[in-house]
């Protein structure tokens, strides 16, 4: 059965009068690991235990490809991957296209279709892209595909990312956590290379 569907709602869609997005000049080169934002993130840190620690890598424009394989302990149904988790792949990969445009932003919106089911040992190919720049609004979507880079997609994303300050992430965690990150040098240093309008 083919559903008809609606790609994007007006919410991630760019509005009239959105900016096309542009690379920062200082954005990584092509085919560039992206490494982590936060060493603890589940997404993308390498010193959790159980995360994602998704491998993200700078595209030629204002895009991002990851590769995300379906483990064992990613399971919704018997063999397959749990919705949720794909989605937070998706998160993740959407996220790590404010290092293309060096904006530090968080997810407001995140829309979700899933296509076809996703067996455990799949590797999921994501390609992600920003869409538009409407002042703090930044539009984007995603689609990850299974058996190859050009097979299938089985799921697409599309989201509204808003832009932050630094702030965001120095007030609203948990104490310990943020003193923590403060204390890290080099954490600090990658975030506050996001910040372009300090
Ligand atoms: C020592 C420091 C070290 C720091 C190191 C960190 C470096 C970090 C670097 C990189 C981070 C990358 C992280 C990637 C991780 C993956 C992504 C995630 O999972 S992020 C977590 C999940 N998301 C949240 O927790 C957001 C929670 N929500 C909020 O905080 C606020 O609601 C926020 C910021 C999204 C907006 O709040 P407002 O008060 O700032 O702004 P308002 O005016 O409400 O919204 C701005 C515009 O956006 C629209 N908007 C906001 N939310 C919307 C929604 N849900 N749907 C539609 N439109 C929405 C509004 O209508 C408004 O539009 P109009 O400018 O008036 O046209």
């Amino acid at each position: 059965m083919t559903v008809p569907r609606t790609p994007t709602s007006n919410f991630t869609t760019p509005p009239a009068g959105a900016a096309a997005p542009v690379r920062h000049p200082d954005a990584p080169t092509a085919g560039t690991a992206l490494g982590s934002h936060y060493s603890h993130c589940f997404g993308c840190g390498p010193q959790h235990g159980s995360g994602l620690r998704m491998d993200i890598r700078a595209g030629e424009g204002v895009d991002v490809h990851a590769e995300f394989t379906v483990k064992d302990n990613h399971q919704g149904g018997p063999g397959l991957a749990h919705g949720g988790l794909l989605t937070t792949a998706m998160d993740e990969t959407l996220g790590s296209l404010g290092w293309m445009l060096h904006i530090a932003s968080v997810t407001g919106r995140l829309e979700t279709d899933f296509l076809q089911p996703v067996p455990v040992d799949a590797v999921l190919h994501i390609h992600a892209r920003a869409t538009g720049v409407h002042g703090r609004k930044i539009y984007c979507e995603a689609e990850g595909r299974i058996g190859g880079a050009d097979g299938p997609v089985a799921i697409r994303a599309s989201a509204l990312f808003v832009q932050v300050k630094l702030e965001h992430f120095t007030t609203h965690g948990r104490p310990a956590d943020i003193k923590a990150a403060k204390d890290d040098p080099d954490l600090l240093k990658r975030a506050r290379a996001l910040e372009v309008n300090p």
